[in-house]
């Protein structure tokens, strides 16, 4: 089970704004990549992109060699975490999850077992519109585990969880990586992925700034908070 995560050459503007400006990386299997970058890099865009949620006017995003669209039971290749507050609020985190369960020919043992991995299984059968953010994450990522990907890409799952959460989230993607999983995360915070990254892909102004091993940038730069403020140096004004 191992599926590569290769952008090459993604293009993309919304108006006169350049989102994406040739951007191209490998996130392989096996370690956690780490997808950093200033506010208005390019980041959520490439991830959206990668799901065909955006459209790249130019290169190309493949999950396994695949076009993600083209996938048979897309969520048995890749789970992702894009907007954690994309809920129904009326629907209980486990219906949630259920429909999509459903719709991937997976059924309801699936479900009870990622709301019992990422701690959600007292609160599951609750209105989700009641969750805390950091619940609306651990419900994300349980949505992300549903089909049992090889592949995993998580847009800031740091977001909202308390010291506890934070804890949890960095020995959840460590394990997950160590099973041979494609880990992608974004992230603004270096500290959480100074442990558990084994690369990490610099971006700026919708391209590659610098893409390299956790442990050749910290030889480096010292770390790897260091080494995001030397490389986006001047990369981020907001746009
Ligand atoms: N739907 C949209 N319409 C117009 N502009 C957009 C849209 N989505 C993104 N952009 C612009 O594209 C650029 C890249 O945004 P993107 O959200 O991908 O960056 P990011 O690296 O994820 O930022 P952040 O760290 O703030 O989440 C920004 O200039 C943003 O304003």
């Amino acid at each position: 089970m191992t599926e590569t995560i290769e952008v090459s050459g993604l293009h993309k503007r919304f108006g006169a704004t350049v989102a994406l400006d040739g951007m191209t990386f490998t996130a392989p299997p096996g370690t956690v990549t780490g997808f950093v970058g200033p506010n208005g890099a390019g980041k959520s865009t490439t991830m959206r992109v990668i799901l065909g949620l955006d459209r790249a006017t130019g290169g190309t995003a493949l999950v396994g060699g695949h076009r993600y669209p083209d996938l048979d039971r897309p969520l048995t290749h890749l789970g992702a975490l894009i907007d954690a507050n994309a809920l129904h609020p009326g629907r209980s985190g486990r219906n949630h999850l259920l429909w999509m369960a459903h719709s991937q020919g997976l059924g309801a043992g699936r479900v009870d077992r990622v709301l019992e991995m990422t701690g959600m299984r007292t609160v599951a059968r609750r209105r989700a519109g009641g969750y805390s953010l950091g619940m609306r994450q651990r419900l994300g990522i349980s949505a992300a585990m549903l089909g049992d990907p090889p592949a995993l890409m998580l847009d800031e799952p740091f977001n909202g969880l308390d010291p506890e959460g934070i804890v949890w989230m960095r020995s959840l993607l460590r394990d997950l990586a160590a099973e041979g999983r494609t880990v992608l995360v974004s992230s603004h915070l270096m500290a959480e992925l100074q442990d558990i990254a084994g690369h990490v892909v610099f971006v700026g102004r919708g391209r590659v700034l610098r893409a390299a091993t956790k442990d050749s940038l910290t030889a480096e730069f010292g770390s790897l908070e260091a080494a995001y403020l030397e490389l986006t140096r001047g990369e981020g004004a907001l746009r």
